[in-house]
């Protein structure tokens, strides 16, 4: 088709497309134009539109949900990608986002929460730690538009697609391509069968460095002794093989009836694909409205009610867990407290559970000063001493020294943000990253004075669980 003939159909027939008017507008401003187009769609699970899309979009797939599933997302394909690796990665994120949601024509109904432009992405954990093949890639932040997104939001379901068009840009047929690739996606997805997924089966667990891992806690404990630091959150892995490779979906589909209670995403980056179910908030922004939560010292579930209700007990009596805690909710009310007009934060934890452990918890409210972006306060608060320690440079620096594992993304910042700056990140734990058969898992430990490092150890186990079982392992 000539493209001239394209201009003149096109504008025949509409001129409010939003395409039509992103492609005047990029030519005007002489800057890239944000075409997004939202409708709400039929029932659709949010699982099957994502494998259903892996024909197009394998390997640039993304999955995010809440706790009981009330708000899911799914992203394919990249319209824009913003990407840093510099220590300046938080405000450059920032920066190019604003610039990319200046110029953007939304097109929708009604305004509805999680759908429009949309960014989906993270950070690594340190980018001042050297990164190795395991991580290559994932950069220090790494941010999609995605080209679809499907939002499943108060059981309704929405579906955006994103274009981004060039000032030198003329009308061509991508639009077009798009829209025809949506029906396909959404027809594929209606029938399609997730039982038939592969389910991974993991055959065999390997643990590098107990002993090693065992003498670093030993170490941060004297060093915690010597005064020099407070807490020192210390990680290790353990590597999983499956027969054939590891798919996300079935992991997915696992993690999502298993961890109700936790952030279920995956990240996929070429062959390779982060994966977890997380209990940790690290920040939620509506409006000026945010959320932080304080999630830290832990103890295993009860096999009956009785015995459940009493670890909870034990767990809130206890004082080294609960001063691996109090650090945590100082800091945090601290850090909120530089951003935010008024923070509010409860006297006393409370319980927080998932199906295989339990932690305290400290729901921390505050109200956003003015001009105070989401990802600002993310960058004041990453990372909070449930994942580095305390004081933060000095726990980072330890983390650095006495670790030999590259967390990557683990226990860093994950999560999304909207075109009015709204959107929420969350602690990328109990995770894992797959490539092939595969899988690398992370968990780690806060290190008090009163830490024993055995113990320690027993609790890394149960956090290994979650995503041991959804990779097909076996737990005792
Ligand atoms: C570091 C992890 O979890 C963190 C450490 C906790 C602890 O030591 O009690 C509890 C919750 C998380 O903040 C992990 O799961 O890998
Ligand atoms: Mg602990």
């Amino acid at each position: 088709m000539v493209r001239g003939e394209v201009v003149v159909i096109r504008l025949q027939l509409d001129i409010h497309d939003p395409h039509v008017q992103g492609m005047k507008h990029a030519q005007k401003t002489r800057r890239p134009a944000l075409v997004s187009q939202v409708m709400r769609i039929g029932p659709l699970d949010p699982l099957s539109f994502y494998a259903a899309a892996s024909e197009w979009f394998h390997g640039q797939r993304l999955y995010w949900s809440v706790p009981d599933e009330e708000l899911t997302f799914v992203g394919l394909g990249a319209a824009a990608k913003i990407e840093s690796v510099e220590h300046t990665r938080f405000k450059d994120v920032t920066r190019e986002w604003e610039q990319l949601t200046a110029n953007a024509f939304v097109h929708a109904e009604a305004e509805v929460r999680g759908t429009g432009p949309l960014l989906l992405g993270g950070f690594s954990f340190d980018p001042h730690k050297p990164s190795s093949s395991l991580w290559k890639n994932f950069k220090a932040a790494s941010f999609t538009l995605p080209q679809f997104l499907l939002t499943r939001i108060k059981n309704e379901t929405y579906l955006t697609v994103n274009y981004c068009i060039d000032p030198g840009d003329t009308l061509s047929d991508t639009w077009e391509q798009l829209n025809g690739l949506k029906e396909q996606l959404i027809h594929r997805s209606m029938c399609f069968n997730l039982s038939t997924k592969d389910k991974p089966v993991a055959v065999s667990v390997r643990e590098h460095g107990r002993q090693a891992w065992l003498n670093s806690v030993e170490q941060a404990i004297a060093q915690i002794e010597q005064g020099l630091l407070q807490k020192v959150v210390l990680a290790r892995s353990v590597e999983v093989e499956s027969k054939s490779a590891f798919h996300p979906e079935p992991i997915l589909d696992r993690l999502r009836q298993s961890q109700t209670s936790s952030y279920v995403f995956s990240i996929e980056k070429g062959e390779s694909c982060f994966v977890g179910a997380t209990p940790e908030r690290l920040i939620k922004k509506k409006g000026g409205h945010v959320l932080s939560t304080c999630l830290a010292g832990s103890i295993k579930r009860g096999q009956t009610l009785e015995e459940d209700l009493a670890l909870s007990h034990a767990l809130l009596h206890d004082p080294k867990n609960r001063i691996e805690h109090q650090i945590v909710v100082q800091m945090i009310k601290q850090a909120l407290g530089d951003v935010c007009t008024v923070v509010d934060v409860p006297g006393e934890p409370g319980i927080y559970k998932t199906n295989q452990i339990q932690h305290l918890y400290t729901p921390v409210w505050g109200q956003a000063k003015k001009n105070v972006s989401l990802l600002n306060m993310v960058e004041a608060l990453h990372p909070t001493p449930a994942l580095g320690g305390y004081p933060q440079a000095e726990a980072v620096r330890r983390i650095r020294d006495l670790e030999n594992i590259d967390r990557g993304w683990y226990a860093a910042p994950i999560g999304w943000i909207d075109y009015h700056g709204d959107g929420e990140f969350v602690v990328a734990i109990r995770s894992a990253l797959i490539r092939h058969r595969t899988a690398t898992l992370f968990a780690g430990c806060g290190i008090v004075e009163d830490s024993d490092p055995q113990s320690e150890y027993e609790e890394t186990l149960i956090k290994l669980k979650p995503m041991l079982l959804a990779l097909g392992g076996h737990c005792e």
